[in-house]
């Protein structure tokens, strides 16, 4: 322990035999220089009983001559079990208020003990500013030690520079608790809190100052800023990457019908009006939602947030659109936000809409129409700014018919209705989509796969009942699979896991191999001057054909006319491939 205490108290420490382990300079004051160290504090101090160590810190008074008196107290050592420290001080005006000062060393131990635990630095000084005592976690924190601040006067010590300011003078002139940020000559800063403490004619006997470290407060502070700055970067490159994503998606879609619909899309993203888009599954209905709000000013102010209504369990779906106070029912132990309040200035997307409960259908027409609502189990009306887009790949009016779906609902959704036309429906948007999506898979699975012109085709012909999800699967799994760089009609056929696009493979194959074998110049059970003269007739047709007349193809090929008809006659009988009528 030190400071106030060590300053104006002997202290010696002591082992369980009394043998002193260590002592300060009071000490060896108040005992006349005697060698402390080594020796027994039970011969040098013959007042001083072994049992006292056992007796956990109880203040006493002793008298150790005629005339004096010490008041001392022993405090077992926290992290030796083994040894006790002993502090003792002289009584010398107080013999008749003996008792009052046990109480009186009991506290000011008390208080040093308090202040030194403190996590913040602790000045204590006295109704003049003179500095009485201070904690170890002051001297790291000004940088100041002991010498320069105990027994001075604080004005003096912002005199000369030592200190900046002082709170304590401030809390002295006024009379009342002052509180001030002070930057220390070591530069560390720390927000000072003064408190006066008054005796009961009014003066002040003791101003107890607080000193906190905010240094550390503040580089978190500027960490803090610098992770916000950085999120709010990263946010932005963010939005551009998926603003790139969607521009991409919408320059991937080249056919006419799609172009027209992009152009729709584009005229209504910064209007609020809802939109509902339909289409199979896979077509790109999320892609559409995603771009329109990217397209529109909530791209900045709110978040798009997607909702599949028939994958959350319909007693779920209430709380998790609208929220819930706490209580509402049996485990809502806290209230929560809903969908709608999280998509605040933003977008809501309900996917597959057509599976929202009717009782829920009633709700959102409510809140389509007021932009308000109630969380379940809540009184108070709340306000929100979301656009809803929505949809669906079952047929509304089907579940209108059914009593499923709500007519007014279903013609305040439709507002703007989208159709996605089927990958089948827009053949020309086949080519980039695969280009795209092939290169994708290449990069991220490090490969360098392409199609044949074979395998092409056939993509190119497939109907896609999958749309361009099951697009984005067969070019994965093939760009993953094939072990050849080129993927070929074989591939297809083999590692395909649609039956359909199995079979137009299969029966691709089968036409490849019938042509191969049509190309082929020997053939089984032919003479060679059946084989020749097939040949020379199809040379002849083809010379015609190119040439347009069969003068110029008899130039061409060096022969005569009658000898190129008599040789394209001849082999008429034999030949298995249809003439074609020649007019000069
Ligand atoms: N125009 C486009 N260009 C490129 N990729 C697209 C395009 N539209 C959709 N996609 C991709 O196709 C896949 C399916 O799209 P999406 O999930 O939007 O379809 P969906 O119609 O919402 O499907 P579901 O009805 O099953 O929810 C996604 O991987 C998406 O990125």
């Amino acid at each position: 322990m030190d400071g106030y205490v060590e300053h104006f108290w002997g202290y010696l420490h002591i082992d369980k035999s009394g043998k002193i382990i260590a002592a300060n300079q009071e000490a060896e004051c108040l005992l006349e220089n005697n060698p402390l160290v080594g020796n027994s504090s039970l011969q040098l101090l013959p007042w001083l009983r072994l049992s006292w160590l056992n007796e956990n810190s109880i203040p006493r008074i002793v008298k150790t001559s005629r005339s004096d008196k010490l008041l001392l107290d022993i405090i077992p050592d926290a992290d030796d079990a083994n040894s006790f420290h002993l502090y003792f001080r002289k009584l010398l005006d107080f013999h008749d208020t003996d008792h009052l000062w046990c109480e009186v060393s009991d506290s000011i131990i008390g208080v040093q003990r308090f202040i030194d635990t403190s996590y913040d630095g602790v000045v204590v000084s006295d109704g003049t500013g003179k500095v009485l005592a201070i904690n170890n976690a002051f001297v790291n924190l000004s940088g100041l030690t002991r010498e320069e601040i105990i027994e001075k006067n604080l004005q003096e010590l912002v005199a000369t520079n030592v200190i900046p300011y002082s709170c304590s003078i401030h809390a002295i002139e006024q009379r009342k608790v002052i509180s001030s940020a002070v930057k220390y000559l070591n530069g560390k800063e720390a927000v000072v809190s003064s408190s006066p403490l008054f005796d009961q004619s009014g003066r002040i006997i003791r101003v107890v100052s607080n000193v906190r470290d905010i240094s550390e407060l503040n580089i978190l502070h500027e960490k803090l800023k610098c992770a916000k700055d950085l999120a709010k970067g990263l946010r932005r490159e963010l939005k551009a990457i998926q603003m790139t994503n969607l521009d991409t998606n919408r320059s991937l879609c080249q056919s006419r019908i799609m172009e027209t619909l992009y152009d729709l899309v584009m005229k209504v993203a910064d209007t609020d009006l809802p939109l509902l888009i339909t289409g199979e599954s896979g077509v790109g209905k999320t892609a559409l939602a995603k771009f329109v709000h990217s397209a529109s000013e909530r791209n900045s102010s709110g978040n798009f947030i997607h909702v599949n209504c028939s994958a959350i369990p319909e007693s779920l779906l209430e709380s998790e659109l609208f929220g819930y106070e706490e209580g509402a029912f049996t485990g809502a132990k806290k209230s929560k936000i809903g969908l709608f309040e999280l998509a605040h200035n933003g977008t809501l997307f309900l996917d597959e809409i057509g599976d929202m409960p009717l009782l829920l259908q009633a709700k959102l027409l409510n809140i389509l129409q007021e932009n308000k609502f109630y969380r379940v189990g809540g009184t108070k009306e709340i306000t929100v700014d979301t656009r809803v887009i929505t949809a669906t790949n079952t047929k509304i009016d089907q579940l209108i018919a059914k009593g499923l779906f709500r007519q007014d609902l279903f013609y305040r959704l439709n507002v703007i209705p989208i159709r996605i036309p089927s990958l089948c429906e827009r053949k020309d948007d086949l080519p980039p989509l695969i280009a795209h999506y092939l290169e994708k898979a290449n990069h991220r699975y490090k490969r360098s796969k392409s199609f044949s012109p074979a395998a092409m085709e056939l993509l190119l012909n497939y109907n896609w009942p999958g749309n361009i999800r099951e697009l984005i699967n067969l070019i994965e799994r093939m760009t993953v699979t094939v072990d050849e760089p080129l993927i070929d009609l074989h591939h297809l056929a083999e590692f395909s896991t649609n039956t359909d696009l199995m079979s137009l493979t299969k029966l691709a194959i089968e036409r490849n191999q019938i042509a191969e074998t049509q190309q082929r110049l020997w053939q089984p059970n032919r003479s060679l001057k059946d084989l020749v003269g097939c040949l020379e007739k199809k040379i002849i047709e083809e010379a015609i054909a190119e040439c347009g007349s069969l003068k110029q193809a008899s130039h061409c090929l060096g022969v005569d006319a009658t000898t190129l008809i008599r040789k394209k006659n001849r082999n008429k009988k034999t030949s298995q491939i249809k003439t074609v009528d020649i007019t000069e």
